[in-house]
């Protein structure tokens, strides 16, 4: 069957590439964020852990010097120690111990003078050979405390004045015992506190990072940077004696000083041979100042590489937009072009004067619906349809009458109770042609009869007809057959079917006439 080309549907514009490139760029950009955010993240716990190791070697490393220093001067005070307790009460005897003090004075470039006191605090030798014969030290905190404790190990006090020099000195002493273990002085050596002030001076540190060293009561005996307001100060209740340093000798720790509210982590380290401690602490806010420094660089070319990523996303979609656009114009009007084609096509298959099908579509057909019957062996009939006297009609009523006449039995033949496969075309001139599919010839000789009576029954005045009806009236005719070759000469069929009209013509006209093989 020819059949009517469909118009093409318009193409919806796809979005779901745009969506996909966007999900694909925010997938881009989300992990982009993350990864930098997790880097960041890393790189601030590295640089912390680092700070707490850094912290702690340093603190180990001062607590060795701390050792060392102390160390020497314990050599030195049990060797005098061990002198005077050797020696007779005689003061002539103390004079080469003197000599003795000095020299070793002179080996200590920590010790800023030895100083031996009697029982009572009264000076008795020094190494600078000047005792101050009126001097009494009886007063003095290392002095009470060996006076009251049996103990002859070297002991540390707090930090004093010296009244010799004026100048701030750590006192480390010995007890001195008769013979009989009672109580004969105090052998003094007074280290400097700026020996230790010069040392941790070495060490290059920001503005408020600390290293303290503290006697291990909490006790400060030298504290940089701010030795003024903490030296002496007892700094017990620090978390880090209440806490750290009641767990571990060595460690690190993180807290707000008490002193002055700063957060620092803190290297920390308790010396093993004296009840000292070291701690070496660094400013937190001021490493994760230096970290989000270092980290500035990194994100601020994460987000240049985000903006471009996204700049180049929004001309991609962009141009995916525009491309889509163009291809629904280019759909668009390859549709219209088809719908054009298509009426064109409708136009060439449509007969103009009576709206019904034409010649060509006939022929197409025809050869359809010859292939269709062969297929299923079923019988195809063909009717051929003429006016009667029509030369005689245009003669008498002119051509444009003629065209109307034709047009009223091209409408009673369109309006046919026929079914939806039947053709009928204008054949030619004042023919027509009626295809039946599946129908045998006395079918199709009845629809052929009933035709020619609908025309009749229609009562077009025809007064140069030359039946006395004076109507115009039509004859048929009739052939039908199943087609016995996939090619059934089409011309054979309508040969017969002509034949039949011939037939109906001569034999009075205004009949339908069939014709047998
Ligand atoms: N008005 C009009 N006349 C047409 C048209 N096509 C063919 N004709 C005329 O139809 C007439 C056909 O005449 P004939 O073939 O002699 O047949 P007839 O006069 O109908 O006689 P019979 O067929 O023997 O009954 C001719 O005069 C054609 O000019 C048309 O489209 N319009």
């Amino acid at each position: 069957m020819v059949s009517q080309p469909e118009p093409a549907k318009e193409p919806a514009v796809n979005s779901s590439l745009q969506l996909m490139i966007m999900l694909l760029i925010i997938c881009i950009v989300l992990a982009i964020l993350g990864l930098n955010a997790w880097s960041m993240l890393a790189s601030y716990q590295r640089d912390i852990r680092e700070t707490e190791e850094n912290a702690t070697n340093l603190a180990l490393s001062l607590s060795r010097q701390a050792e060392d220093t102390f160390l020497q001067v314990d050599i030195t005070l049990r060797d005098l120690a061990e002198r005077i307790e050797n020696s007779s009460d005689d003061p002539a005897s103390l004079v080469p111990l003197q000599e003795i003090m000095k020299t070793k004075n002179e080996n200590l470039p920590q010790v800023l003078g030895i100083f031996f006191y009697g029982n009572t605090g009264k000076w008795l030798a020094t190494s600078s050979g000047e005792a101050n014969p009126t001097g009494d030290n009886s007063d003095r905190a290392y002095f009470r405390y060996h006076q009251t404790h049996d103990t002859v190990e070297m002991h540390i006090d707090n930090v004093v004045k010296s009244r010799s020099t004026g100048q701030f000195i750590i006192p480390v002493s010995r007890r001195i015992n008769n013979a009989d273990g009672s109580f004969r002085g105090v052998l003094l050596a007074t280290v400097a506190v700026d020996y230790f002030k010069q040392y941790y001076g070495y060490f290059s540190l920001s503005q408020n990072d600390v290293l303290s060293l503290l006697i291990a009561d909490g006790h400060v005996l030298y504290g940089r940077p701010y030795m003024d307001r903490v030296m002496g100060k007892d700094m017990s209740v620090s978390p880090l004696f209440k806490r750290y340093l009641a767990d571990s000798t060595f460690g690190t720790a993180t807290f707000i000083s008490a002193l002055d509210g700063i957060e620092r982590i803190y290297g920390y380290a308790r010396l093993k041979r004296y009840p000292l401690v070291v701690a070496a602490g660094y400013d937190k806010a001021d490493r994760i100042k230096q970290w989000r420094n270092d980290s500035i660089g990194h994100a601020i070319g994460s987000l240049m590489l985000i903006m471009i990523i996204c700049a180049l996303g929004y001309v991609i979609i962009r141009q995916v937009r525009e491309g889509m656009v163009t291809q629904y114009e280019l759909v668009k009007v390859r549709n219209q072009l088809m719908q054009l084609n298509s009426n064109l096509e409708m136009m060439a298959m449509i007969d103009g004067l009576t709206g019904l099908s034409n010649r060509r579509f006939f022929d197409l057909s025809l050869d359809e619906h010859l292939r269709q019957a062969f297929m299923h062996k079923r019988p195809l009939a063909l009717i051929l349809l003429d006016v009667d006297y029509f030369k005689n009609y245009n003669d008498r009523y002119g051509h444009v009458a003629g065209d109307i006449c034709l047009q009223n039995v091209g409408d009673i033949l369109r309006h046919l109770p026929g079914r939806k496969n039947d053709v009928v075309a204008r054949y030619g001139g004042e023919e027509f042609a009626i295809i039946l599919p599946d129908t045998d010839i006395h079918t199709a000789l009845t629809v052929a009869e009933n035709i020619v009576h609908l025309v009749r029954q229609r009562r077009i005045p025809h007064e140069s007809s030359q039946l006395p009806s004076g109507v115009v009236t039509i004859s048929a005719g009739v052939f039908a057959a199943i087609p016995t070759t996939a090619d059934e000469d089409k011309r054979h069929m309508i040969a017969h079917a002509d034949k039949a009209l011939y037939l109906a013509k001569s034999s009075g006209r205004d009949c339908a006439k069939i014709s047998q093989i």
